[in-house]
């Protein structure tokens, strides 16, 4: 069909749907869910939330509405900001001998005080469902079957679905955090991807991000890749989660952005996420992908063949 002459020849992204994808999941691990509870098993993943992070609430409050609709049993445990590191490893060890509970997160970043790296390391590893803890970390970068970081995860997920094999594709990852930037590097070079983690030391990041097929975001800083940074056709995976202020709204109103400007990106990529409803769905959809995974090992069923990346 022609196009009207009011619209730039200039073709736009495909946006991925990661609202729609992880409703999907969803659906399938609730399926999965109900064969479990026909064994015996409800998977329950508990929750720990230490202060009153008001962002950390809403995710708390999103992860235990999924759980409770995907049939799965939801614990959820909130202490106060002031709870001393003793409390929350003794909480930890009470859900590691609990049976009922199969996964354990525990809400980063935790008030200061709280020394997050210990309080990993408390967590039993076969319900480490956020993938945290280095006996994990370990095992995905030697290619054993691990728990997954569940935002990498999910961001994997949509990439194999946009782009099917990822062998030999270049991928670049802006940001090296223990819970996004490094895992996704992990994942994408067991894809076989040619991979670049890209941080805050990074010389030319434009042209770094310029080579890529696959660009991953994850770096905290609202829209700031930019259109001329992505290759034409790339699929951009934007992980930023960001409140900036949104007068237009009303007064003290925010609105979310990721690290990617999503405006100008649009116009050259081939795929992209948006924000909301890109990675962040996906990652509370991972996550209960992970307790169902976890509660069939933890009694020595074997996890369901879709779930396992
Ligand atoms: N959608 C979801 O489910 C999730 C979203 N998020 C969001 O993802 C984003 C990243 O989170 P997280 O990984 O925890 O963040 P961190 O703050 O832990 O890490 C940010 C990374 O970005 C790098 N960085 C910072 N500034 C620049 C810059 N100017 N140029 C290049 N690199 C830079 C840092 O580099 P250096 O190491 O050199 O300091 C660091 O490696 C946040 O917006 C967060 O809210 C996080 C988790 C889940
Ligand atoms: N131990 C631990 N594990 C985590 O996985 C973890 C964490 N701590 N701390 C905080 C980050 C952030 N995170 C998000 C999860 C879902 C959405 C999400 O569902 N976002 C919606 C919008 C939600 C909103 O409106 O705020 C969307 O992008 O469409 C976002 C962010 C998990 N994290």
């Amino acid at each position: 069909m022609d196009q009207p002459t009011s619209v730039p020849a200039s073709s736009t992204a495909r946006i991925i749907d990661g609202k729609a994808f992880a409703a999907g999941l969803r659906a399938r691990i609730a399926g999965h869910v109900t064969a479990l509870k026909a064994q015996g098993v409800t998977p329950g993943l508990a929750v720990v939330l230490v202060g009153e992070d008001p962002a950390s609430e809403v995710y708390v409050r999103n992860k235990g509405i999924a759980t409770a609709e995907a049939g799965m049993q939801g614990f959820e445990h909130k202490l106060p900001a002031d709870a001393s590191q003793e409390t929350l490893l003794e909480l930890i060890a009470r859900l590691n001998a609990d049976p009922a509970v199969h996964g354990i997160l525990v809400q980063l970043p935790l008030p200061g005080g709280l020394d997050a790296d210990k309080v990993i390391d408390a967590i039993a590893p076969e319900k480490d469902v956020d993938g945290f803890h280095v006996q994990n970390v370990g095992r995905l970068a030697t290619g054993m079957d691990a728990m997954v970081s569940c935002t990498p995860l999910g961001c994997l997920m949509m990439l194999r679905d946009q782009l099917g094999d990822l062998s030999g594709l270049e991928a670049v990852v802006v940001g090296r955090s223990n819970i996004v930037g490094k895992p996704m590097a992990q994942l994408l070079l067991r894809e076989n991807c040619t991979v670049t983690i890209a941080h805050s030391r990074t010389r030319d990041l434009a042209g770094v991000c310029r080579r890529a097929d696959i660009v991953v975001a994850a770096v905290g800083r609202p829209r700031m890749v930019q259109g001329d940074w992505i290759k034409p056709g790339a699929t951009v995976i934007d992980v930023g989660i960001n409140r900036i202020p949104a007068p237009e709204r009303g007064e003290g109103r925010v609105r979310l952005v990721g690290d990617v400007d999503f405006d100008s990106a649009v116009q050259v990529a081939g795929a992209i996420t948006p924000v909301p409803g890109g990675v962040g769905p996906m990652t509370i959809a991972c996550l209960l992908a992970n307790t169902v995974i976890a509660a069939s090992r933890l009694n020595g069923i074997a996890p369901p063949a879709d779930l396992a990346y």
